[in-house]
């Protein structure tokens, strides 16, 4: 098959590197230095079991868009960060409007797939998850990811009965060593992970022991008691917050999503490493997702806005003047 991942960062990459190992034609978009390095010297993955280090196919999406059609590629993967689909989906419009191309989105949050589909049509949007999976930029060109790195995926909303071409795909991804599975219910998934994401990634945020948040691992945030409430808190939320797109979460629920990410490898989240880089967080995808859906149910997701409010503190900090001035 032939791919296309836009925004080939920690979790595109990881993707594109198994696919090209299985044989598939795959063409990352990307930007900046990553790019540069990755069209002069190749990409290099480094997994527990994969070593991936050769050329690729790399570009920019303006010029790739002059040079190919959409309908060239079989699928196109979005691993951007949320708060990039909309922009993406304006720069490119005319050009995913002349084909049929779906697009399968692995974005943490749960209003990328309702932009797609608003774009493109429920039936090119494809919602999905990377899951069980850490996966970052560590230099240009250079990748390191941690997990079984999953995907979940369904049609956009829902999926009545099942589809042959939605079927074949996850024989590709499984043959391709990325263990995928099909859901008939993408909004529930997407909501189930959010418990995580709304729950660990904020809280985890602090580059250094004098920032106002933690700084911490997954692992070190949920085994320190008050910390590991406080997510167990967020979830909680994030739960209610579900109920506002119909989606029903329960206890379980929450208690799985904590075990998962309490029992899974410490790992710094996308939110820490974007902190780290100074770059522009997923907050309002995250937990804006969170505070606006309760809010809409006439409640206030406490922690959640605490913890947004501490980190848009700190990413914007106080300027203090002397009180004579
Ligand atoms: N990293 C992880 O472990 C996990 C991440 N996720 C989710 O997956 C998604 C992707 O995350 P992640 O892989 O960490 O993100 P990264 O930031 O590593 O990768 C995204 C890449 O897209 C690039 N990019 C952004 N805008 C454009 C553009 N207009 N044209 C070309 N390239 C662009 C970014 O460049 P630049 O750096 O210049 O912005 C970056 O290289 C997010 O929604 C995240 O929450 C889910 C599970 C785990
Ligand atoms: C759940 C977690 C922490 C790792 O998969 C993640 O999704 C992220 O870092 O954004």
């Amino acid at each position: 098959m032939k791919f296309l991942i836009v925004g080939a960062g920690g979790i595109g990459c990881y993707y594109g590197a198994r696919l090209l190992e299985a044989g598939h034609q795959v063409t990352f978009v990307a930007r900046g230095a990553h790019l540069e390095r990755m069209q002069r010297h190749g990409l290099k993955v480094v997994h527990e079991d994969l070593h991936f280090n050769r050329a690729v196919d790399a570009q920019a999406m303006t010029p790739l868009m002059q040079q190919h059609a959409c309908a060239e590629y079989d699928l196109i993967m979005l691993a951007l960060k949320s708060g990039a689909t909309s922009d993406w989906l304006t720069l490119a419009a005319d050009w995913l409007n002349r084909a049929e191309t779906p697009v399968l989105s692995l974005q943490n949050g749960v209003d990328n797939e309702p932009m797609i589909a608003a774009a493109l049509g429920n039936a090119r949007t494809l919602g999905g998850l990377a899951v069980r999976i850490g996966g970052h930029i560590i230099a240009p060109g250079h990748i390191e990811a941690k997990g079984p790195a999953q995907i979940v995926m369904g049609h956009w909303p829902q999926q009545a009965e099942s589809n042959t071409a939605l079927e074949a795909l996850a024989q590709t991804l499984n043959a391709a060593h990325i263990p995928a599975r099909i859901t008939p219910d993408i909004r529930y998934e997407l909501w189930k992970k959010l418990l995580i994401n709304n729950g660990v990634n904020p809280l985890s945020n602090g580059v250094n022991p004098l920032s106002a948040l933690t700084g911490l691992d997954t692992r070190s945030l949920t085994a320190d008691p008050v910390l590991g409430r406080t997510v167990y808190a967020m979830m909680q939320e994030t739960a209610i917050a579900a109920r506002a797109d119909d989606v029903s979460l329960s206890e379980a629920d929450i208690d799985d999503m904590f075990a998962l990410i309490s029992q899974f490898d410490a790992i710094k989240t996308s939110m820490l490493v974007d902190r780290e880089k100074g770059r522009p967080l997923e907050l309002d995808e995250i937990s804006g997702a969170v505070i606006d859906r309760c809010q809409r149910q006439g409640c206030h997701a406490t922690q959640t806005e605490l913890i947004r409010c501490l980190l848009q503190l700190e990413v914007r900090p106080v300027q203090w003047r002397p009180l004579t001035a």
